[in-house]
């Protein structure tokens, strides 16, 4: 199994708030991670890092190999946690916007996927709910055939029953050559499609391994450990 994702003591800084410290992480082929953390633990900063939208202060982030830039931005599908698309485009717009942009994204596979969710082509971003759009965008990520998705919060605005169908998505995505990396607080919806898990908790790794391994050693579900373990 070769690795796709690898950060080497990587810290940052903004300002004089370090919000990450220290992170040495190597990510395999073929899993699903979950990212996990209360507000503020580092999850975001981590993931800009990993797309190259944040330096790191002291350490690196290899992407097979290559730090961001031009090559990992090709084998890298983002879900930003904010909008980045036009608000004004239609779903075909965007779907046409996509295509011309990333040689591996897949048109019809998402059009099978906003006809599932009966997603109109026709409509427009800036007249959708928060929740669809958030659909359409997710889709659009899940369309690409890259060797890692990297989804910040993707289901947090959904509604439990396309939860559902946006999980099965995801997990119809896996395969042996890429991996998801899966920020989220909605920890029991996830936690069942995980192989893996990080927590992290103020910019640092507090226990990360096999979801199955975890729940095994400590006799709970990673919800239930997640809110042992951040307590308020
Ligand atoms: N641009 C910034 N300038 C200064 N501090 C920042 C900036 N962005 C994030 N931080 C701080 O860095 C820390 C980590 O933030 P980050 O957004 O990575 O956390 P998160 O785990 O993604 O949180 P959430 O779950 O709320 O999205 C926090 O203390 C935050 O206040």
């Amino acid at each position: 199994m070769e690795t796709i994702l690898e950060l080497k003591n990587v810290k940052k800084f903004y300002g004089k708030k370090e919000a990450l410290k220290e992170i040495n992480l190597s990510i395999p082929e073929g899993k699903i991670i979950g990212l996990l953390g209360p507000n503020g633990s580092g999850k975001s900063t981590m993931i800009k890092l990993i797309n190259g939208l944040l330096e790191p202060t002291n350490g690196e982030v290899l992407i097979r190999g290559n730090k961001p830039g031009i090559e990992s931005k090709k084998i890298i599908a983002y879900l930003p946690e904010r909008t980045y698309l036009n608000d004004w485009m239609s779903v075909e717009q965007l779907l046409n916007f996509f295509q011309d942009f990333y040689s591996d994204f897949d048109y019809n596979k998402a059009l099978n996927m906003l006809h599932s969710l009966q997603i109109n082509e026709s409509d427009k971003l800036k007249t959708m709910s928060k929740g669809t759009k958030e659909k359409v965008q997710l889709i659009l990520v899940m369309s690409r055939k890259a060797d890692l998705y990297i989804l910040d919060e993707p289901i947090g605005g959904v509604d439990p029953a396309a939860r559902d169908y946006i999980l099965k998505t995801i997990i119809k995505n896996y395969s042996e050559t890429s991996s998801i990396l899966l920020a989220t607080h909605l920890i029991q919806e996830i936690e069942n499609i995980c192989d893996n898990v990080i927590f992290l908790s103020q910019g640092k790794i507090v226990l990360e391994g096999s979801v199955d391994e975890i729940r095994e050693e400590k006799g709970k579900s990673i919800d239930a450990l997640f809110r042992e373990v951040f307590i308020c």
